[in-house]
């Protein structure tokens, strides 16, 4: 599943404190058993799917997240998110708002047309919830991809940068609102995503993250990339997701920049830890959209134009990249 790059239009920042209001409206009427019968649902609208199309519901299925791998996929089913109970919708502007199943090479596969953002006003559990949704599924491997802003002095715009470690601007509060919502919900969620030998406890269900980014995965990712020719534009790397939806101060980035971080973005990190809860393996890469502005002389600013004219750019590119990574998967199950 994954990222629209050249998917998103426009960030409606101006919308925001009217889509938290919304999402609070809604989240306030939202029980556990609401939760508990939105993957019900899915579970007997994607049985329907299965009695219409067989292998989408069989089998090993990888899940990407980016918006321009669900175009090309073959023989496709688009599901908007409107009609998937208490599925969130997607407010950013250009986020087309569809799960879309099909094949790459021959693998099922489902994408994601639009993600959610922290700063669309959702909490950070119901931007992961698709990330549940695949498991449920049947959905064994995650890619997820994001723009992101490149803080590595080394990195170029339009390189892909391999996550192997992960950062959370507001790791803290973002990791305590997580397990007090598995807390809260772990006997129903796991009871449907039969996580097995996970345990509660005190703070929640543990799930290490220290291996959350698989290093099979990357690398053969790693290996792939050398065999199409894009070696030096790909890297291996820290990504960090702030809160959005505005871009960093120089500060910020100067201290992340202190602390490791080679990409910055808005995304990813609550969708990796869900789907390691879950036990997805897991592959995330940044595509570098923007150089960070570290310096206050510099007179560029980062702007989602160029955020969504790189990822347009590199399209076809990621689009190889992925597919052949797909494959990798299918064969390496074999
Ligand atoms: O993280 P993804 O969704 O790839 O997109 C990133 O790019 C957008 C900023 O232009 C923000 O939405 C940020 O989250
Ligand atoms: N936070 C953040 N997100 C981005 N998404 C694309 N570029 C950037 C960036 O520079 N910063």
């Amino acid at each position: 599943m994954l990222v629209r790059h050249g998917d998103t239009e426009g960030t409606r920042v101006e919308s925001v404190e009217a889509v938290k209001a919304k999402a609070t409206q809604f989240l306030n009427q939202l029980t556990e058993a609401d939760f508990q019968h939105c993957f019900q649902q899915w579970n007997s609208r994607m049985e329907r799917c299965r009695d219409r199309q067989g292998e989408y519901i069989e089998g090993d299925k990888v899940a990407t997240v980016i918006g321009c791998l669900a175009d090309g996929l073959d023989n496709k089913i688009e599901i908007p998110y409107e009609v998937i109970p208490h599925f969130p919708r997607s407010t950013v502007q250009g986020h087309v708002g569809k799960l879309v199943f099909g094949h790459i090479t021959g693998v099922p596969v489902v994408c994601m047309k639009g993600r959610f953002h922290y700063y669309e006003g959702y909490p950070l559990w119901k931007c992961a919830m698709p990330v549940r949704v695949m498991k449920l599924l049947g959905v064994t491997h995650l890619i997820v991809t994001n723009a992101a802003g490149g803080l590595n002095a080394n990195y170029k715009v339009g390189d892909i940068m391999l996550v192997n470690m992960i950062g959370y601007g507001d790791r803290t509060r973002t990791q305590a609102k997580l397990f007090a919502y598995f807390k809260k919900n772990y006997q129903s969620c796991s009871r449907y995503l039969k996580v097995p030998g996970r345990t509660t406890s005190a703070s929640g269900p543990a799930s290490p993250m220290n291996e959350a980014y698989d290093r099979v995965l990357i690398d053969e990712a790693k290996r792939i990339a050398t065999q199409l020719g894009l070696g030096d534009s790909v890297h291996e790397g820290v990504y960090t997701c702030l809160g959005g939806p505005n871009f960093e101060t120089v500060a910020e980035l100067k201290m992340l920049s202190m602390l490791g971080a080679d990409t910055v973005g808005m995304s990813t990190v609550h969708e990796v830890i869900t789907a390691r809860h879950c036990d997805l393996t897991v592959l995330a890469f940044s595509l570098v959209t923007n150089m960070c502005v570290t310096s206050y002389q510099a007179m560029n600013n980062p702007n989602h134009e160029e955020v969504i004219d790189v990822g347009k750019m590199r399209e076809d590119v990621l689009r190889m990249f992925v597919e052949n990574i797909v494959r990798f998967i299918q064969k390496s199950k074999k």
